[in-house]
C-alpha cells in the first residue's frame, strides 16, 4: 500500500513538473530575459481573476526588462516572445514576414468554423488569397463613396441632440457613438438603413452589440480557454465568437439587402459588391478557390468585431480628452469652421482629408490610447533573431510559437514618447513627426497584415468629431473620471469606467 502511495505521489509530482513547472524555464532555457511566471498560469493569473488589464501585465514586464530588445512571458504554459525594439518589430512584420505571417486562433476553426473564414483568422495561402479581395473594398474610391452615408449618419446624430431642449447633456459616450457606428456599418457593409440614434431598440443593432463587446463574459473565457483546450472540447462547451443566432440573423440581412439590390438594380453595400463580383469571377473561370456565402458573410461581420467596438471606443477617448483640453477643442473648432466656410458650409471628402489639426488629434488619440493594445504574430517558420548587443546571443524562434507587439507599452515608453500620458497632439506636428522613433507608432499595425480599415475608421472617425464639434461645447463633468485608466476584466483598451462628458450646444458667439 505504502509504496502505491509513493508511486503515486511520484507520478503525481513528475505529471506537475513537466506540465507546469519545467515550461515556465524556456525562455531561461534560451538565455531569454522572463519575470516570475507562476505555476500553471505563466504571467496571465492576474488577467483571469479580472485584478489586471492583459496590457499593464506586459507593461510591467516591458519596463523590468530595461535595455532588452525582447523578453519571454508565459500564457498558461505557452511561451510569449514580446517584441520591445521598434526595429524588431519592423523585422518581424515586414522584412520576416513569411517567418510571422500569421494571427494565432482566437478561437479554434473546430469551436467557431464562422470566425475562422474570417481574414484576421484566415492563414497561408487562404488569407494570400482574400486579402487583395477585401482591399478592394477600402480603396480610396470605395472609400470615397462611403463619405455620403457616412456623413448621414453623423448628421442624424447631431439633430438627434439638437432638437433636444436642453442646452446642456449629460452624455454616456461610448453608448452614442456606438450607435453612430452602428448605423454606418449597417449601411456600407449590408446596405440596409437602421437609426440607431432615436430607434436605439432596432433589432440590428442589439444583435450587433451581443456580437461586438469584446469584453463579454463567455468571450474572455473562450479566449482563455482556447489556450488550453483542443477546439474539439470547444466545440462541445459552445465557447465561440459568433452565436449560431448571430449567423442566421446577419446571413438574414445579407440576403434580403442582397435580393432587394439585384430587383432595384442598385446594391448599396460596398463591401459586398467586390466580394459578390471576386464570387461570380471564381466561378465563370471555375477557378479552383470558390468564394461560398459563409465567406462573404465572415467578411461582413469583420465591420462588427474589428471596425465597430474600435472606431466607437477611440471616438470615445478623442471626445474625452477634448473635454479635458479646452483650447485643443476651440482650435480644432476653429479649423472646421474655416474649412466649412472656405467650402460654402458643404465639407467634402477632400475638405476634411485636408484637416491638419484633426489629423494631430486623432493620432495623438490612437497613440495614447492604441485601442488594440498590441498585436500577435505566430512564427510560421522557424527563425532566428541575430544579436545586436554584447549580452545578447542569437536565439532561435521555434516554429509555432507565439510573438507580440506590445503597442501600447512601446506607445507609454518615455525613450520614444516624453512624458507619455500628457495628451499632446503637438507631438505629430510636421517638425516633430520627422523626429519621431521609426516604427514606434503603430496605432494600426505593420506590415502586409496591418489594419485593412485603417483609411475607413479615421474617415469615420473624423466625420463625427467634426459634426459634435462645430454644433457642440465638450466639457467634463462631475461623473468624468480623471484620470482614466484600463478595465482590469479586458483584455485589450477600455475605458475602466463609462466615459461620460458633458455636451453644450454652441451659441454662435463661441461659433
Ligand atoms: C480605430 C480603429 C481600428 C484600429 C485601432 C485597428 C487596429 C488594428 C490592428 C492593430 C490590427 C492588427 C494589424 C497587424 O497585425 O499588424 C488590425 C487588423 C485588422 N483590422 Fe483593424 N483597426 C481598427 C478598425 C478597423 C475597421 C473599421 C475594420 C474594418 C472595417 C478593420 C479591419 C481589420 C482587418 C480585416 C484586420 C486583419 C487584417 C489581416 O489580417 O490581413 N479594422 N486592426
Amino acid at each position: 500500500m505504502f509504496s502505491i502511495i509513493v508511486g503515486l505521489v511520484i507520478m503525481a509530482s513528475t505529471i506537475f513538473y513537466y506540465f507546469c513547472v519545467r515550461p515556465m524555464n524556456y525562455w531561461k532555457r534560451k538565455g531569454v530575459h522572463q519575470g516570475y511566471p507562476s505555476w500553471l498560469f505563466g504571467d496571465i493569473l492576474r488577467n483571469i481573476l479580472g485584478l489586471e488589464c492583459f496590457l499593464i501585465t506586459v507593461y510591467d514586464g516591458y519596463m523590468n526588462a530595461a535595455n532588452k530588445r525582447y523578453f519571454g512571458m508565459y500564457m498558461f504554459a505557452k511561451p510569449l516572445l514580446v517584441i520591445k525594439d521598434p526595429a524588431l518589430v519592423m523585422e518581424i512584420t515586414v522584412k520576416a514576414f513569411d517567418n510571422f505571417a500569421d494571427h494565432h486562433d482566437i478561437i479554434p476553426t473546430e469551436a467557431d468554423p464562422l470566425w475562422a473564414k474570417s481574414l484576421v483568422q484566415l492563414k497561408g495561402e487562404d488569407w494570400r488569397f482574400m486579402r487583395p479581395l477585401m482591399s478592394r473594398s477600402f480603396s480610396v474610391s470605395k472609400i470615397k463613396t462611403m463619405y455620403k452615408l457616412m456623413s448621414d449618419c453623423a448628421k442624424n446624430f447631431v439633430d438627434h441632440f439638437k432638437n433636444r431642449i436642453e442646452t446642456s447633456i449629460e452624455l454616456n459616450v461610448l453608448d452614442v457613438t456606438a450607435r453612430y457606428t452602428n448605423d454606418v456599418i449597417a449601411s456600407v457593409a449590408f446596405g440596409v438603413t437602421v437609426d440607431s440614434m432615436n430607434n436605439p431598440d432596432n433589432e440590428f443593432f442589439q444583435v450587433a452589440k451581443r456580437t461586438t463587446d469584446l469584453t463579454r463574459f463567455w468571450l474572455n473565457l473562450s479566449a482563455f480557454a482556447a489556450l488550453v483546450l483542443p477546439g474539439s472540447i470547444m466545440k462541445i462547451f459552445g465557447l465561440r465568437f459568433f452565436d449560431e443566432d448571430v449567423r442566421k440573423y446577419f446571413f438574414n440581412v445579407l440576403q434580403d439587402s442582397l435580393r432587394m439590390g439585384k430587383d432595384s438594380g442598385t446594391l448599396r453595400s460596398q463591401l459586398i459588391e467586390s466580394l459578390l463580383e471576386a464570387q461570380s469571377a471564381a466561378k465563370k473561370d471555375g477557378s479552383l478557390r470558390q468564394l461560398d456565402d459563409d465567406d462573404i458573410l465572415a467578411q461582413s461581420l469583420i465591420f462588427f468585431v474589428g471596425g465597430s467596438e474600435t472606431v466607437s471606443k477611440l471616438i470615445g477617448f478623442i471626445c474625452y480628452e477634448l473635454a479635458m483640453n479646452k483650447e485643443m477643442q476651440d482650435r480644432l473648432r476653429a479649423e472646421i469652421l474655416d474649412v466649412s466656410r472656405e467650402n460654402d458650409g458643404e465639407i467634402t471628402y477632400d475638405a476634411t482629408m485636408k484637416m491638419e489639426y484633426m489629423d494631430m488629434i486623432i493620432s495623438e488619440s490612437l497613440r495614447k490610447w492604441p485601442i488594440m493594445g498590441g498585436i500577435d504574430r505566430i512564427c510560421t517558420k522557424s527563425y532566428k533573431i541575430e544579436p545586436v548587443t554584447p549580452d545578447e546571443q542569437p536565439i532561435i524562434i521555434e516554429e509555432g510559437t507565439q510573438t507580440w507587439i506590445p503597442i501600447w507599452s512601446i506607445h507609454h515608453d518615455p525613450k520614444y514618447f516624453p512624458d507619455p500620458e500628457k495628451f499632446d497632439p503637438e507631438r505629430f506636428n510636421e517638425e516633430r513627426k520627422k523626429e519621431m522613433y521609426p516604427y514606434a507608432y503603430n496605432p494600426f499595425g505593420l506590415g502586409p497584415r496591418s489594419c485593412l480599415g485603417q483609411r475607413f475608421s479615421l474617415l469615420k472617425c473624423k466625420i463625427i468629431i467634426m459634426h459634435i464639434i462645430s454644433n457642440f461645447e465638450l466639457e467634463p463633468c462631475q461623473k468624468t473620471k480623471v484620470p482614466l485608466g484600463l478595465l482590469n476584466k479586458a483584455f485589450l483598451v477600455n475605458p475602466e469606467v463609462d466615459i461620460i462628458v458633458n455636451m453644450k450646444k454652441c451659441t454662435p458667439k463661441n461659433n
